[in-house]
């Protein structure tokens, strides 16, 4: 099976304006396959946002690769991003914040519908199905971002983030901030797309446990490098880095 993404070599360096140069993300190379649950553990710094910002373009590499479903993105520019935003879909930490304050929650998921090409009625219908899935009252849609809890708020930005069938969902910490009951719902629901779409996740998180339940494969990144990756209950029950086992010692 072709991986649906694949990173070679991917580097980034931050310059503090003087000489130095510094070394947020090193040579890493990993590939996700398509349905795979992949993780990126590792500490606060340690580079885990940064390579999902070099993924995703909102910032660009120093060195390396980026390759989605075969096409080489590595130096795509924003214009060129909107087809690929169609395969690839990202739902943050913070959703109020990724919602404009002025859009209806349901208005700001059938954007990227309207986008995609899809006319406003259709739209609209594609939306009150999308919110049912999400477990959101129809009536929801109206509402605008601060009217609804964090965990709605998320569970709106997952039905932005799912509306065009995106083969890829990258969660940089998606449910960090939510109780664990909301937390469970919607790994609950992303594991039903993930069944009934093959989809594949990447998974940017602290929280251990979520990802003993949740993810197929772990990769752990320290001091901007991947120390140790490979099957989740391996890498959690038989850590072979010194480093890995001193994280799930801080964690467990
Ligand atoms: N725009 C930037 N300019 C300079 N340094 C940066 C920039 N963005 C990130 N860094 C540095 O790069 C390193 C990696 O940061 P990154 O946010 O990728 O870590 P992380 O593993 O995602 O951390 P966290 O879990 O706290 O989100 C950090 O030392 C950070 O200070």
């Amino acid at each position: 099976m072709e991986p649906l993404l694949q990173i070679s070599h991917l580097t980034k360096n931050f310059s503090d304006g003087k000489e130095d140069e510094y070394k947020a993300v090193d040579d890493v190379s990993f590939e996700l396959f398509p349905g795979e649950k992949l993780a990126i553990i590792g500490e606060s710094g340690s580079g885990k946002t940064t390579v999902v910002n070099m993924i995703t373009r909102l910032l660009d590499s120093t060195d390396g690769k980026i390759l989605l479903d075969g096409e080489d993105i590595t130096h795509y520019k924003r214009n060129k991003m909107k087809n690929i935003y169609r395969k690839m879909q990202m739902v943050f930490q913070t959703p109020t914040e990724s919602f404009d304050p002025r859009c209806r929650l349901g208005d700001a998921v059938a954007e990227s519908l309207r986008n995609a090409g899809i006319p406003k009625k259709e739209a609209m219908e594609i939306v009150k199905e999308l919110f049912k899935q999400c477990g959101l009252p129809e009536n929801f849609m109206k509402r605008y971002p601060h009217e609804v809890s964090g965990g709605q708020c998320q569970r709106a930005a997952i039905a932005r983030a799912i509306a065009i069938k995106p083969r890829l969902l990258i969660l940089d910490e998606a449910t960090s901030a939510l109780d664990v009951t909301v937390q469970a719902e919607i790994l609950q629901l992303l594991d039903a797309l993930q069944e009934e779409r093959q989809m594949s996740y990447l998974f940017i998180c602290h929280d251990i446990a979520l990802v003993q339940n949740f993810c197929d494969r772990v990769l752990v990144m320290y001091q901007g490098k991947i120390v140790e990756q490979g099957k989740t209950e391996e890498v959690l029950h038989f850590p072979k880095h010194e480093y890995t086992r001193m994280l799930l010692d801080s964690v467990l």
